[in-house]
């Protein structure tokens, strides 16, 4: 079933109402320690309280929604891995075996794998969202990725499924994905929107080499070049370059920002998913805490486009969420020194010296 890109949703984010700012910034500063001391911590605090417009935040059945999509174009051989790798994660996710499951398992967070365009059919599972838009994208080298209508579908399905996660009691949640070729879409994607050289925004991904590196770089400037795709126009470029994942991921980030929740960026392939969302809804930045910088090279590229100073640089390169989910208790960090820390009055501490 499809859907004309007409009945995409307005996807309005307002941008966040600050009136609280000065009274969260006195509450931070009257902690004891010294002004600022708590650096990137005292950042997130202030966001958190002005997301949920509360001098007392708290965190809600935190939540990690990890969307799985295949990709036609490995079959120009741009990863080295194969497709399958896509299928046998998914059923690893389903068996509580990758790296996603062990950390969101340690940190007590929920975690919801979706089938955003895996090829193949899964059968129920309670931890599986069966959201398929199609059994992976085309190659986008010989044309687009996917059509409209399926990429407004996509966008559709992941911003009802982040919503409803929103609805259920949710207020802050981790993108992650799974996709066999997906660095070289993501690569594509932020070379187009920000306008930069190829080469500046692929990486080895899984672990290509330095031939492999140059040939992904052609392989996307081949693309670039035949497609000729309006950079202004994030639609355009996302249906072009796909992938299915990264589209459902996109409608989430949407959709959970709408409900005004706090979102945990990952690494390369969610951030170029979130600089599409951005280029739709750019108010949705200032719902998003960076996770981590990636060591996949083009990941602080787009995070400088961004102006994003993520939490974490642990040289990792997996995706899944991963980093969205060792950045969590970082965040609930923030939040219980926020809530839980003595101020100078109530420890009787003296304040610094006016001079
Ligand atoms: C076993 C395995 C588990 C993974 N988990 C995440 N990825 C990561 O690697 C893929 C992107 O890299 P490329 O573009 O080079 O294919 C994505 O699926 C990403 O999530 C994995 C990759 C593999 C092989
Ligand atoms: O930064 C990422 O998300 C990433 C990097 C390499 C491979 N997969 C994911």
């Amino acid at each position: 079933m499809s859907f004309p890109t007409s009945s995409l949703p307005a996807f309005v984010i307002p941008p966040l109402d600050q009136s609280l700012a000065a009274a969260l910034q006195a509450k931070i500063d009257n902690k004891t320690k010294p002004i600022g001391a708590l650096g990137k911590l005292e950042h997130v605090a202030l966001q958190l309280g002005l997301i949920q417009q509360s001098l007392t935040p708290v965190l809600q059945r935190p939540a990690m929604l990890v969307f799985a999509g295949d990709h036609g174009v490995v079959e120009e051989g741009v990863s080295p891995y194969p497709q399958e790798v896509t299928r046998q994660m998914v059923m690893n996710f389903l068996a509580g075996g990758a790296g996603i499951n062990v950390f969101t398992q340690q940190y007590g967070m929920r975690i919801r794998i979706v089938d955003a365009g895996v090829c193949h059919e899964f059968s129920a599972h309670p931890e599986l969202i069966r959201a398929k838009v199609s059994m992976g994208t085309n190659n986008f080298l010989k044309m687009a990725a996917m059509s409209s209508s399926m990429c407004a579908q996509a966008l559709i399905n992941g911003h009802k499924l982040a919503q409803a996660e929103a609805d259920a009691g949710t207020n802050i949640m981790g993108f992650g994905e799974m996709g066999i070729g997906n660095t070289t879409s993501a690569s594509a994607l932020v070379a187009v929107l920000c306008n930069l050289p190829v080469e500046q925004c692929v990486g080895r991904g899984t672990g290509l080499d330095d031939a492999g590196v140059a040939h992904k770089a052609d392989v996307i400037s081949q693309a670039i070049a035949r497609h000729q795709v309006d950079s202004s126009d994030p639609l355009a470029v996302l249906e072009t370059f796909g992938g299915f994942e990264i589209a459902m991921m996109v409608g989430a980030m949407l959709g959970a920002a709408e409900r005004r929740v706090a979102l945990l960026i990952d690494g390369f392939i969610a951030t170029a998913a979130l600089l599409v969302a951005s280029r739709i809804a750019p108010a949705i930045l200032e719902y998003c805490i960076f996770a981590h910088c990636s060591d996949e090279a083009g990941h602080q590229l787009v995070l400088e486009q961004l102006q994003a100073q993520p939490l974490l640089n642990l040289g990792l390169r997996l995706g899944e969420g991963t980093g969205a989910a060792l950045a969590y208790p970082l965040v609930q960090a923030a939040v219980n020194f926020l809530n839980q820390m003595a101020s100078f009055e109530s420890a009787n501490i003296s304040r610094q010296d006016a001079s």
